[in-house]
């Protein structure tokens, strides 16, 4: 039913082969099969309950698959140590930072903890790398204010700051824009893209936006009940019958005007 996305010659950055995970006797992900390129964004979708977030931990091997494979840049990923992946993984949460007192800079310098040595010293230019950061990302002024005197959208910013000061090159997002306004959602996501563009990174986003998906992500890939149920553009799996099959809605379909992405109006039930 869905068309699956043309791969090009390129190294995956992730091969996800056959992979399943068991909570208990309670299957969360079966049999999934996916290849992402370098430098590609990925938006993973599907009801409540359908594995996404099981995968995203998959893929920060914070849990383990109980079937299949995990390989990230060519090797399994558990023959990585844990300060192999924090140099090349970052993980942003839907509430990515507590309202915790401690200064911004701070924060985004927590960053920077894969690259240093036992005595934690830096070997490479740490601050340079935390004074562009939050510059890109117009947090200089607040550098010094503590976090729990930011909003909460401030607050995913400077979540967003940390990570990109992990300078890392595969960026996992659960739900980074849940607590966001339509503004700062805008906002963070059009931050990614840029930081994106610039750096070459790979971003695999769990989001419940479609429309977002749709306009960010170059592939979607759809979940439903821990199976992978599509994988394509936003084009080709954003249709009609495709989010009838995987959500249970009937919704109207329209182009945006701004670029012709597919775009989802939901309908009430018919009584
Ligand atoms: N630690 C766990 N122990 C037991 N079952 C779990 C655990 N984590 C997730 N599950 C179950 O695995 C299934 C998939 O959960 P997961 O959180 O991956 O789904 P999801 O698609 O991210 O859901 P949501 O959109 O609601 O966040 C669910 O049935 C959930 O109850």
């Amino acid at each position: 039913m869905f068309m699956r996305t043309d791969l090009t010659e390129s190294r995956p950055m992730i091969e996800v082969t056959g992979a399943g995970k068991m909570y208990g006797s309670h299957p969360a992900l079966h049999e999934v099969d996916w290849q992402v390129t370098e430098g590609e964004w990925w938006g993973v979708v599907g009801p409540n309950g359908s594995g996404k977030s099981t995968l995203l931990q998959l893929l920060a091997a914070t849990e383990h698959p109980s079937a299949g494979s995990i390989q990230i840049d060519g090797r399994d990923i558990s023959s990585y140590t844990r300060k192999d992946l924090s140099r090349m993984i970052a993980v942003l949460q839907q509430d990515g930072l507590p309202a915790i007192s401690y200064p911004v800079r701070d924060v985004v310098e927590m960053g920077r903890y894969p690259y240093q040595n036992w005595l934690g010293k830096e070997t490479s230019d740490g601050a340079a790398v935390v004074d562009r950061v939050l510059e890109e990302l117009g947090l200089s002024d607040m550098a010094e204010r503590p976090l729990d005197a930011l909003s909460g959208g401030q607050r995913q910013r400077v979540a967003l700051a940390k990570v990109m000061a992990q300078e890392p090159r595969l960026l996992l997002l659960d739900e980074p824009t849940t607590f966001l306004d339509i503004k700062y959602q805008l906002q963070f996501m059009e931050l990614l893209s840029a930081w994106r563009q610039k750096n070459h990174i790979t971003i695999v986003a769990v989001l419940h936006d479609l429309n977002l998906a749709a306009q960010f992500c170059d592939h979607i890939l759809a979940l439903r009940e821990g199976t992978c149920v599509g994988n394509g553009t936003p084009h080709s799996l954003m249709t009609e019958e495709n989010i009838r099959e995987i959500f249970r809605v009937s919704p109207a379909m329209v182009s945006h005007p701004d670029n012709g992405l597919p775009q989802l109006l939901l309908r009430r039930e018919k009584k």
